[in-house]
Order: structure tokens, then sequence, then C-alpha cells
């Protein structure tokens, strides 16, 4: 993956006003976004889904356009072939295992029949050992279950980047170190670049080739191991 991301807007609130100013060039195919809470994560993440329209600037992934202010250009989300997985997931409660991920498949907003049976989604069932639990409901699976749902319904329709709003915030500290591997081993059995955004450093530490440390809107230091260490600091 290629992206190149330079972007600025400012948001108000109120008497509150937020800057963001985020530049970054990188070939990495797993990057990481840390910073603490407040500090314009979502933001950039949602820029480059196109869920968030920039004041200035450009996004380009493997050199397609995904924005360019000086040229009017804002493609919308579904044209980006990019996929986002949500902090909670945002599975359909209505929906089954088998009926989310087939969602992923589909750009409009009908419900998928209960027994749609596509060759790509039973793929994905089995690639996440969500097969016996295909015909469930999402509140019946276990965090780890839920996630591996979401991950599967982004992926189903192959996206170019898998862009993550820290995946791993809602599972307890044993079902997230669990997960934090199996995250890196799918990204490497798949080839799909991801951009995860996270304020735990110690997801950067396991799974970030490319760390960065957002800081008021701002990147503000950009090295792997340096920028832990002063996080850690
Ligand atoms: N629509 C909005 N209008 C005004 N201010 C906003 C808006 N959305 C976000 N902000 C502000 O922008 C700043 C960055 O928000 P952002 O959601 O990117 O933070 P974050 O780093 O993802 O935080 P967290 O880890 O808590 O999710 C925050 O101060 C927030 O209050």
């Amino acid at each position: 993956m290629q992206l190149d991301l330079d972007v600025r807007k400012t948001l108000r609130s109120g008497q509150r006003v937020f800057h963001l100013d985020v530049r970054l060039q990188s070939s990495s195919q797993r990057i990481v976004i840390l910073g603490p809470s407040g500090s314009g994560k979502s933001l950039t993440l949602k820029a480059i889904a196109g869920l968030l329209r920039p004041d200035s600037g450009h996004i380009r992934l493997d050199g397609k356009v995904l924005f360019d202010a000086a040229k009017g250009i804002h493609l919308p989300p579904q044209g980006r072939e990019v996929a986002y997985v949500f902090q909670d997931y945002a599975l359909f409660p209505h929906l089954t295992v088998r009926q989310n991920i087939a969602f992923g498949l589909t750009r409009g907003w009908f419900n998928p029949l209960a027994h749609v049976r596509h060759e790509t989604v039973e793929y994905w069932l089995d690639a996440f050992q969500l097969a016996h639990l295909a015909h469930q409901f999402p509140v019946e699976l276990s965090g780890g279950q839920r996630q591996r749902t979401a991950l599967a319904r982004a992926l189903v329709a192959r996206p170019r980047a898998l862009l993550l709003d820290e995946p791993f915030a809602a599972l307890d500290p044993t079902l997230r170190i669990a997960m934090r591997e199996e995250l890196g081993e799918l990204q490497q059995r798949l080839q799909v670049p991801m951009v995860l955004i996270t304020h735990d450093p110690e997801d950067a530490v396991v799974f970030g080739d490319h760390v960065l440390s957002l800081q008021d809107g701002r990147f503000a230091v950009e090295a792997g191991e340096g920028a832990l260490e002063v996080l850690h600091a």
C-alpha cells in the first residue's frame, strides 16, 4: 500500500476549536496511529474513509485520488475501496453472522436473505472459524467472535486497505493479547494493508511497522521505536 495523506480540517464546537493538520507518506502494510483521547485519531481515519471532508489537502491510496481539495475531488466512502471497522464493530443486531458478512458484499441497504449462501461468504466464515456460528445473532457471540465477524464483513469485498478504529478496546485483556496476534497473522496471510488507530502503546509495539504519534491534531514523532519510547516514558 502506498498512502499519501496531507490534510487539514478545522472543527468548531461552541468556543472550542480543533485543528487537524496531518501529513503522512507510507508504504507500510501496518500503520499504527497512536495518540491520547481527543488527539484526532478518529478524524484522521474518517478522512481516509471518506466520512469526513477535509478543508484542504489530498489523500491518495495506491495512486488513486480519494480526495483532492484543489481539484474538487471527494470520493464517497463506497468509491474508495477501503473498509472501516468501527470500535464497537457496528454489527447489525437483527442479522445473523452469515447475513452480517454477506452485507459486506452489498452496496445497498437491503436485508440479505437468511438463507443466503455465497461462496465468498462461506470462505470467510471458514477463514474466521465462524461457520458453526453462522446462524447466530451478534448478541449471542463473544467479544472475539463479534470482532471476527466485523473483520470478515470488512474483508469480504476485498478492500485495498482496512481501517481499524481501536479494534481491541472492547476486549478483555486476555482476549486483547490473543486478537492482536490473530490480526497480525491475518494481515500477513492476506497481505491486506491496515491502518489502525489506538491509544494503547502495546498495540503499536505488537502490530505497528510504521508508528505515528498524534498529539493535538498533529503527528508529533514519526519513528517506530523512538515514538514508543517517548510514549512509554
Ligand atoms: N463534529 C465535531 N465538531 C467539533 N469538534 C469535533 C467534532 N468531532 C470531533 N471533534 C473534536 O476533535 C477532537 C479530535 O476528535 P477525535 O474523535 O478524532 O479524537 P480521538 O483521538 O479519536 O479520541 P478518542 O480516542 O477519544 O476516540 C476532539 O477534541 C473532539 O472534541
